[in-house]
C-alpha cells in the first residue's frame, strides 16, 4: 500500500478538518504499509497541514503541486510521489482517493484505486472513472486493505 491521499479542506491549516476514523486509521495502516500523499494542493501546503495535525511521520513522503506550475494533473504527482519513494509493485500499490482525478491519475500510472465515499466526490464518479474498490467509511477502508493485502 503506498498512497494515502489527504482529506482535509481548504483555507489554512487551522480551519482544517480530519474525517472521522482517518486519523486513526492513517495510523494503523502505516504499521503495515508504506503510505504516502499525492495531493494537487501546493505541496508546501499539504507539508504545513499534515504537521499541524502532527501526522508527518506516518508518511514516507509528501508530494504535492509544485509553485512553478509543474506537476499540475494528479498523474503527475503520483509519478513524482513514486519516484521519491523508490521501488514499488504497481499490483501491491494503491491510491486512496475521493474525486474521479485521483482514480484517473491511477489508471494513468497503473497503480489500482479504492474510491471513498465520505470526501467531495459522488459515488458515480468513482465508479465512473473506474476505481477497482470504493469503501463508504474507514472501517470498510481497514477491512479491505486487510482483505487485499
Ligand atoms: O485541495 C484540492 O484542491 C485537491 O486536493 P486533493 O488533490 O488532495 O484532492
Amino acid at each position: 500500500m503506498a498512497f494515502y491521499r489527504e482529506h482535509y479542506a481548504k483555507n489554512g491549516k487551522s480551519m482544517n478538518k480530519i474525517y472521522a476514523g482517518v486519523e486513526e486509521t492513517i495510523k494503523e495502516l502505516s504499521k503495515e504499509h508504506v503510505l504516502a500523499v499525492g495531493t494537487s494542493k501546493l505541496e508546501e501546503s499539504a507539508r504545513d497541514i499534515i504537521k499541524y495535525f502532527d501526522l508527518e511521520k506516518y508518511f514516507a513522503f509528501v508530494g504535492g503541486a509544485a509553485m512553478d506550475g509543474s506537476r499540475n494533473t494528479k498523474a503527475k504527482v503520483l509519478k513524482y510521489v513514486l519516484e521519491n519513494i523508490g521501488e514499488y509493485d504497481s499490483e501491491e500499490t494503491y491510491m486512496i482517493g475521493d474525486r474521479f482525478y485521483d482514480i484517473k491519475g491511477a489508471k494513468e500510472l497503473n497503480l489500482k484505486s479504492i474510491g471513498v465515499k465520505w470526501g467531495y466526490g459522488e459515488e458515480k464518479e468513482l465508479i465512473d472513472a473506474g476505481a477497482d474498490y470504493i469503501v463508504n467509511n474507514t472501517d470498510e477502508l481497514k477491512e479491505l486493505v486487510k482483505r487485499i493485502k
